[in-house]
């Protein structure tokens, strides 16, 4: 493993804000940290960074204590967002780069590749104070892996961004991966986590729900979602066996039951001669099984 943090715990005087966290990262994957506001995660990326000391526990990169690796092999956009406002794009690019110990000739063909890949080419030399907010992230996040990193924090890279520039994100970050990056990011928006990591951990007040594979944490649950469209009634569809709950949609109803085995007595019923459109059986979206775990909204 390339990331290993061990038993982690962060204590602000009587405050618990991370209380004895484990999981590790495999080099080139992605990993998604999610949780509700305070649940731990900036807290989680300043320790990784050694930006704060742990209270407990150990945090490694290749086998090796993190406070005593080279800080150039980092990559890491923070929560608060923020650039020189009279610097230009490009400058701004290559300062960071250089900041973290790259040679300016070094970094024309990256400053070039990324001015162009996150659609910035015409606001290269226009200071970043006139730039819109998400063009500012734009910025902000080249920032963070110009130097080609082979570890990248990532606080809500998607948080202000519109769903065109999500998409170059997420891109990017795929991109990134390919490459051999190892990312760790945070997100409050589920689809974003569901469609990028291979593995996760979601906290709640400090403390780890689940760690593991997306698949192994949609298979605690099941195939439970039944979606159906058919002419049947609410109340008829509530009387059978195995279900918990309906919601009735638009044109649709959603069906959670107690376990998949029961989709075929389902299945059985709503077909016998009559008009189906569609019945599908599939797992709980990431951002069901967080409101479900986590309870409340996903804020
Ligand atoms: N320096 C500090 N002193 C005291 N408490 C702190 C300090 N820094 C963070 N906390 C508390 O620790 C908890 C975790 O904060 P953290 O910023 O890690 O959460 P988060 O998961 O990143 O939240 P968000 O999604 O809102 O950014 C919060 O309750 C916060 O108030």
């Amino acid at each position: 493993m390339t990331l290993s943090i061990n038993q982690v715990t962060k204590r602000y005087q009587d405050f618990v804000a991370v209380d004895n966290l484990s999981f590790t990262i495999e080099k080139g994957e992605i990993f998604g940290l999610i949780g509700q506001n305070g649940a731990g995660k900036t807290t989680t990326f300043r320790m990784i960074l050694d930006l704060q000391e742990t209270t407990e526990g150990t945090i490694m990169w290749n086998e090796k204590h993190i406070n005593s690796i080279n800080r150039d092999i980092l990559g890491y956009l923070p929560e608060e967002r923020g650039i020189f406002p009279a610097m230009t794009v490009e400058s701004q690019l290559y300062f960071f780069g250089e900041l973290r110990g790259k040679l300016r000739k070094d970094l024309h063909k990256e400053v070039d590749y990324w001015i162009e890949r996150f659609e910035l080419e015409d606001k290269r030399k226009a200071k970043a104070e006139t730039l819109s907010k998400g063009n500012q992230q734009k910025v902000q996040l080249i920032a963070s892996f110009i130097h080609q990193p082979e570890f990248l924090i990532l606080d809500e890279p998607f948080s202000g961004l519109d769903p065109v520039n999500k998409d170059l994100l997420k891109n990017a970050i795929l991109e990134l991966k390919e490459k051999g990056t190892t990312i760790l990011f945070s997100s409050h928006q589920m689809d974003n986590v569901e469609e990028l990591c291979d593995h996760l951990c979601l906290l709640k007040r400090g403390v780890s729900l689940f760690t593991g594979s997306l698949l192994d944490l949609k298979k605690q649950y099941g195939k439970t979602k039944l979606t159906i469209r058919t002419d049947i009634s609410k109340e008829k569809l509530e009387k059978l066996d195995g279900v918990k709950d309906i919601q009735v949609g638009k044109d649709q109803y959603t069906l959670t039951l107690e376990d998949e085995t029961y989709a075929q007595s389902i299945f059985d019923f709503v077909s016998d001669g009559k008009y189906i459109e569609k019945f599908s059986l599939d797992y709980l979206t990431l951002d069901e099984i967080f409101k479900d775990k986590v309870g409340g909204t996903n804020v």
